[in-house]
């Protein structure tokens, strides 16, 4: 199969880690007679540097003429005093409003080898699999007005019904496939756009009378994230909720680096991209963690292009890295092998083009 994927490596790590990814999508390729064409496109401040615009009309057309989307991540410190129209970040949310994708998907799982790492103790973070379902498109991020002056400041948290209920129903069809529990998470005692929030969950529940659910407030789900990690399935909740809980999970598999994304429209288009930043304080080194862009890699394979036999084995050649004890720098002192980005990559490419390994280790998995 020949797939046309428009590559947007961004700002910082983005490019360290999108290469990764395609490093490791061309050994699939190569393994499963499948062929990727890469049509690269700017965004964020690389795009402001090379064209004047964090989204340039170029940047949209690759996108529209693609498949699907692989992302790196986009920003830094030399953009940051840039009016908030020509903002790196601006570039990626019109993106995903551009292309509706209202659903972001954001698994966590703990991986064995990787549990000494985790600040949580060893017993709290293991058998961890969540997968947090945030709205993407709405809220705090969108609502008019927004804009700030010397005496005030205003954002605008705005949700329609049917913004709410297309989320939540993907959550709940997820979870059906999972182990049947949604918890939806809000602020119900405060705010008016969690009220309908709550409202939306309960009737989309009744459609699926086999889901146990729950609503929570945001605040002790901070809480419990930490405390009770592995009695969470499915997680919905709004927009930037969902930013912040993602990345507090993050320390339950040990490092912001592991965890891939999915961004998906209603027909099933998708972006897919590490949930992690541009990291300006370690880009250019060669030390970025690459799984997390690897397994956005999978992630598309499945979604995007229904190869799942293919991201079984992505999935399962990182699975065997890992526990063959090589990581990145951030995993130092739990003993094991720190290698670069590079060089990680590399262990995971060998493994998918080493069939009798790979198919053997697949089975384990289907
Ligand atoms: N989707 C995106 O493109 C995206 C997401 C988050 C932040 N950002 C942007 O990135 C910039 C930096 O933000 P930040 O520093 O708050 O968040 P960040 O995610 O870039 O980094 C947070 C911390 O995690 C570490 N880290 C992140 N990814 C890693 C990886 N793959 N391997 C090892 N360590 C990793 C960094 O070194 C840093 O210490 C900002 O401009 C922000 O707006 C972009
Ligand atoms: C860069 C920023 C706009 C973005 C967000 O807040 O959604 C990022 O933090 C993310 O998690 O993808
Ligand atoms: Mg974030």
């Amino acid at each position: 199969m020949k797939k046309r994927v428009a590559v947007l490596a961004g700002d910082g790590i983005g490019k360290e880690v999108t290469n990764a990814a395609m490093a490791v999508l061309d050994a699939v390729g190569r393994r499963f007679q499948h062929e990727f064409e890469w049509v690269h496109g700017l965004l964020g401040g690389d795009a402001l540097d090379q064209a004047g615009h964090p989204i340039p009309e170029e940047t949209v057309k690759k996108c529209e003429e693609s498949d699907a989307i692989l992302l790196g991540a986009i920003g830094g410190p030399k953009w940051d005093h840039y009016p908030k129209e020509l903002r790196p970040e601006k570039g990626l949310l019109q993106l995903r409003k551009h292309f509706e994708l209202s659903v972001n998907l954001r698994p966590v799982q703990a991986y064995k080898t990787l549990l000494a790492s985790s600040p949580l103790k060893e017993e709290v973070a293991e058998g961890v699999d969540l997968v947090f379902v945030r709205e993407l498109t709405g809220g705090l991020y969108f609502g008019e007005p927004s804009y700030h002056n010397d005496e005030e400041a205003v954002d605008t948290l705005h949700y329609k019904r049917e913004e709410i209920e297309r989320v939540v129903r993907f959550a709940f069809e997820m979870a059906k496939q999972r182990r049947k529990k949604v918890s939806s998470v809000d602020k119900a005692n405060v705010l008016e756009s969690s009220r309908l929030w709550r409202e939306v969950v309960e009737e989309v529940a009744a459609d699926f009378p086999d889901v146990e659910y729950e609503h929570m407030l945001v605040d002790s789900t901070a809480m419990k994230l930490i405390t009770s990690p592995a009695s969470f399935d499915v997680i919905v909740t709004e927009n930037m909720f969902g930013d912040i809980l993602s990345d507090e999970a993050s320390v339950i598999c040990g490092s912001l680096g592991m965890l891939p994304s999915a961004s998906l429209r209603a027909d099933g288009f998708g972006l897919y991209e590490p949930v992690h930043g541009s990291a300006p304080d370690i880009a250019g080194q060669n030390i970025a963690n690459p799984l997390g862009a690897i397994l956005s890699g999978a992630m598309m394979l499945r979604t995007a292009f229904g190869m799942s036999k293919e991201a079984n084995a992505v999935e399962a050649a990182v699975r065997t890295v890992l526990e063959e004890g090589y990581s990145t720098a951030e995993f130092k002192g739990i003993g094991g092998t720190v290698l670069s980005t590079t060089e990680l990559t590399e262990k995971v490419v060998d493994h998918i083009e080493n069939e009798q390994v790979s198919d053997h280790i697949l089975s384990a998995y289907e």
